[in-house]
């Protein structure tokens, strides 16, 4: 009887999300990391007959990447991959050959004027958005941005809130606040062509105060810094009466280190992509309209 040969094969945790924090006083640093484990090595008998007697599980792959960022830190991603290459190969008898990839998400500070250094945003630019519309008679400028990644490492609390027989959510009282900022905002230009805003200094600006607005305040709840991020714009901005966010909250969660006889001291997180928190409102001027659509894929 002819038997089917196992070729080259591998096997590993893909794309373990980690947040390394690390606080010196009120100044923090961040480090971003999607982890890819593979490993390979005598790994026939799994394929052959089921025996899992080689197979270190995936899911120990997974705890040794946020074990790692705990005990060593993440000083560059290289350091951190040649840390783990070595511990799997070195270990482990079954396991011969140990591939790392890591990318890494940068993340630069928010300059403001507040106190602490637990603000950032993702580098790279935002999609700015401009949506123009005319009857012949009035105009309505929508302005906005989207992916535009904000983060703070502490100043979050969220606790106090209901509690039915689903409810298992535990209290925070220092979590990490993130979200990819979605926002429309709208002009009341008359279609004065002598009162035209200047559309780059107000759009500088309105991002600039939602920087710093998401930077200043501490939050104990998405929608209680949505509401300081619209009001900032609202007061400093008098040629805006509107402005709509649509914000997920990106969930950081603390990983449990205690079974590996580690403290986690709010430095090493996962961030969860899905399910996500969608927190949605609209901040008006006093006496404006409500025109933006409730839904902003909408506009
Ligand atoms: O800021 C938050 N607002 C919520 O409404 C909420 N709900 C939840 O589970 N976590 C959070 N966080």
């Amino acid at each position: 009887m002819t038997r089917a040969t196992l070729g080259q094969n591998q096997y590993g945790k893909a794309e373990t999300r980690v947040v390394r924090v690390v606080r010196d006083g009120a100044t923090h640093h961040i480090k971003d990391l999607n982890v890819s484990v593979s490993l390979s090595g005598d790994m026939g008998e799994v394929h052959y007959s089921g025996s899992n007697a080689s197979v270190l599980p995936t899911d120990t792959t997974k705890n040794t990447v946020y074990a790692f960022a705990k005990e060593y830190g993440v000083d560059s991603a290289e350091q951190f991959g040649i840390h783990l290459a070595r511990h799997f190969v070195t270990s482990q008898e079954t396991i011969h050959q140990a591939r790392v990839r890591i990318e890494e998400f940068a993340w630069e500070r928010i300059e403001h004027g507040g106190e602490g250094e637990h603000s950032f945003v993702r580098k790279g630019q935002e999609t700015r958005l401009a949506q123009v519309t005319f009857d012949g008679v009035s105009w309505e400028v929508v302005s906005g941005l989207k992916d535009l990644t904000v983060l703070n490492s502490t100043n979050s609390e969220f606790w106090g809130y209901v509690k039915d027989e689903y409810t298992t959510l535990p209290e925070a009282y220092d979590r990490i606040l993130a979200t990819d900022v979605a926002a429309r905002w709208r002009f009341n230009w008359s279609g004065e062509e002598g009162e035209l805003p200047d559309w780059q200094e107000s759009y500088a600006q309105t991002k600039r105060h939602i920087l710093e607005a998401f930077a200043e305040t501490y939050s104990l709840s998405l929608q209680q810094t949505l509401y300081a991020m619209g009001a900032r714009v609202v007061e400093h901005r008098p040629e805006i009466d509107e402005i709509r966010f649509s914000l997920p909250n990106k969930h950081h969660f603390l990983v449990d280190l205690k079974p590996f006889g580690l403290k986690n001291d709010n430095e090493v997180y996962f961030a969860a992509d899905r399910p996500y928190g969608l927190i949605e409102a609209t901040i008006l001027r006093d006496g404006a309209e409500a025109r933006i659509p409730v839904d902003l894929t909408n506009l």
